[in-house]
């Protein structure tokens, strides 16, 4: 107990993750992850579905041990945080119980706590005091995510980690959670979350870690993951003349052909542009800055022929 008390008063991370290492027989889920959420910080997890997420997340909480490597949360062992009420959840799993109602059920858990929050205030921050005597098996689904969301809350944890919490929800539901879990953070509290979403990363982090493949493949502000992905598009029309140049641009790091469209990615876009222009290709030129979506599909090496969906 003294040792806990102590721990909270250090500079050890929410969360940190060693070459961490978890394979299911020929797939490593997670190979070598090495990763940092400090105290206070909302951190997403981004990756497409099987990049290692989940895995990572049920490590991190100890319900699962890495083959090597090793993962602390506030400097000790996940079992140790977790039994010491320390961390919340909310998984992907897990259906209603039926019957009880909502504010029953969070009394429940808050119960099983050291120290938790009055169950009338975790039902406030989830943005459901009006539901509290409902029961928790009649609600809506962004309501009952919501309901999940209290249950995370009301051991007052240091840190939250939530595994993709808004998928199903619709937009509105999604953005009510999302206000929900800011008033949460601006507690000084941690945040992991796993998203397939890069808006959603890109509004609600402080710093995205791109997953694929079970490796961290960047790790930074949705600014930095911009600007380390090549920082502008240069569209323009080819008129039928030849290709094979366009690679040899000057800052130009790939490109793809649509129709008679080229699409440039460059990390030089004046240097690009002066170039076309000295070749006179130049016929419907367009310069975008890189969109987090360019920047995710770079890193997370996807053909080069999604680059199409890019407005
Ligand atoms: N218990 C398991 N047994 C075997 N393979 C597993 C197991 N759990 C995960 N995997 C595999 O490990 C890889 C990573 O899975 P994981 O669920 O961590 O990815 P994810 O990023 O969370 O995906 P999603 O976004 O679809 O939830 C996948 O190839 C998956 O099939």
């Amino acid at each position: 107990m003294t040792t806990d008390l102590m721990a909270r008063d250090t500079d050890e991370p929410a969360v940190a993750f060693h070459d961490a290492v978890k394979a299911f027989g020929a797939v490593r889920a997670v190979d070598g992850i090495d990763l940092t959420v400090r105290r206070g910080e909302t951190v997403a997890l981004l990756g497409r579905n099987g990049a290692g997420k989940s895995t990572a997340l049920a490590l991190l909480l100890g319900l699962d041990e890495p083959d090597s490597g090793a993962v602390e949360l506030f400097g000790s062992a996940p079992d140790r945080a977790v039994a010491a009420g320390r961390v919340g959840a909310m998984l992907q799993e897990g259906r209603p119980v039926p019957r009880v109602t909502v504010r029953e059920l969070v009394a429940f858990v808050a119960r099983t706590y050291p120290a938790p929050m009055p169950v009338a205030e975790a039902l406030a921050l989830a943005g459901i005091g009006g539901l509290a005597d409902r029961r928790v098996d009649r609600l809506s689904g962004g309501q009952t995510q919501r309901v999940r969301f209290a249950v995370a809350l009301v051991g007052n944890p240091e840190l939250i980690v939530l595994d993709e919490p808004t998928a199903a929800l619709d937009v509105e539901a999604r953005q009510e959670f999302w206000d929900s879990m800011r008033g949460y953070a601006r507690r000084g509290n941690a945040v992991l979350f796993s998203t397939h979403y890069l808006e959603e990363a890109d509004e609600y982090a402080d710093r995205i870690a791109v997953l694929d493949s079970g490796r961290v493949v960047a790790a930074g502000t949705s600014e930095e993951l911009k600007r380390s992905a090549g920082g502008h598009l240069v569209s323009f029309d080819l008129a039928g003349g030849p290709t094979e140049w366009l690679g040899l641009l000057p800052g130009v790091t790939s490109y793809e052909v649509r129709g008679d469209r080229a699409r440039l990615r460059t990390g030089d876009s004046d240097g690009t542009v002066r170039a076309l222009a000295g070749r006179d290709a130049v016929r419907r030129l367009e310069v975008t800055p890189v969109s987090l979506n360019d920047a995710f599909l770079a890193l997370t090496q996807s053909p080069l022929t999604t680059l199409e969906t890019v407005r």
